[in-house]
């Protein structure tokens, strides 16, 4: 698969090393739905991306149903459990904050059944980092992802309108607030534009755990946080699973997909 990216952003450069001996193994797992239940592939989109980007992945729904590939073994006891109570404990924090009862977001996004999709990225050392990104500017479609890597730096925030790496402290989980706390707070929280660099030394591992609202519910600012005129609903309510199709079936590229609900230009 990396040698699919590397023909068309390096044209045709050989790998030095041997990057994976598993691809036969990995095929049983190459699809295109955003909701199948395990799904590996290589940059975002290849059927929408016109540059592939440095990264291979594996992503796995892992909430309501729970599902897991056959390697590795022990996938079942993930880190995604102790996530998915970390990010509601951190939306009753936020409900708060907004001036919402502390249940609001569990109880209106229908969280006991929320979607929970376990993401693992590779990033192979790329001979020419400077032609390559691992994956594009985007912020991701949920409510909250928590972010685990391996030390070796590569995530990038888009802040004030510059690039800023983000060194996150060993064993921490970094919080990415997306575009579904963006919509449901009717803009008061951000979602976050990244990005992740590559480079031609050391392979970079994350797993970024997002958590979203349940497939089904439609999603609209929260009635508490709009009035009339001086603050009307800025995105138009759509429901979490055909925003998820409506992302997939473009390139990944900034806020594209919440610039399509927006209602009011910023
Ligand atoms: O690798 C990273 O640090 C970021 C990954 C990411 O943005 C994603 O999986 O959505
Ligand atoms: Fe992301």
């Amino acid at each position: 698969m990396i040698n699919f990216i590397r023909r068309k952003v390096l044209g045709g450069r050989k790998p030095q090393e041997k990057l994976y001996d598993d691809d036969e193994e990995k095929k049983a797992y190459e699809g295109s739905d955003v909701l199948d239940p395990i799904r590996c592939g290589t940059s975002f989109n290849t059927a929408k991306e016109t540059i592939f980007f440095w990264r291979d992945f594996l992503k796995v729904l892992v909430h309501p149903d729970f599902h897991f590939p056959d390697k590795p073994k022990g996938f079942r006891y993930s880190v995604h459990h102790l996530a998915l109570f970390l990010a509601w404990e951190l939306l009753r924090g936020i409900s708060v904050s907004l001036g919402l009862e502390a249940s609001y977001i569990h109880d209106v996004l229908n969280l006991e059944s929320s979607l929970q999709v376990f993401v693992a990225n590779l990033y192979p050392p790329c001979p020419q980092p400077e032609l390559a990104l691992g994956m594009p500017p985007h912020s991701d479609h949920g409510l909250l992802n928590i972010l685990i890597e391996n030390g070796v730096g590569g995530l990038q925030l888009l802040h004030n309108g510059k690039w800023v790496n983000v060194r996150a402290p060993p064993n921490s989980f970094l919080v990415n607030t997306c575009d579904h706390l963006e919509i449901l707070s009717n803009g008061r929280y951000k979602s976050v534009v990244h990005r992740a660099v590559v480079n031609n030394a050391t392979t970079r591992l994350s797993l970024a755990i997002a958590n979203g609202p349940s497939l089904d519910t439609i999603v609209r600012p929260a009635p508490g946080l709009t009035d009339g005129a001086n603050n009307p609903p800025a995105y138009t309510p759509m429901k979490y699973k055909e925003y998820l199709q409506l992302q997939q079936g473009n390139k990944l590229d900034q806020k594209s997909v919440l610039d399509r609900i927006r209602l009011q230009k910023e």
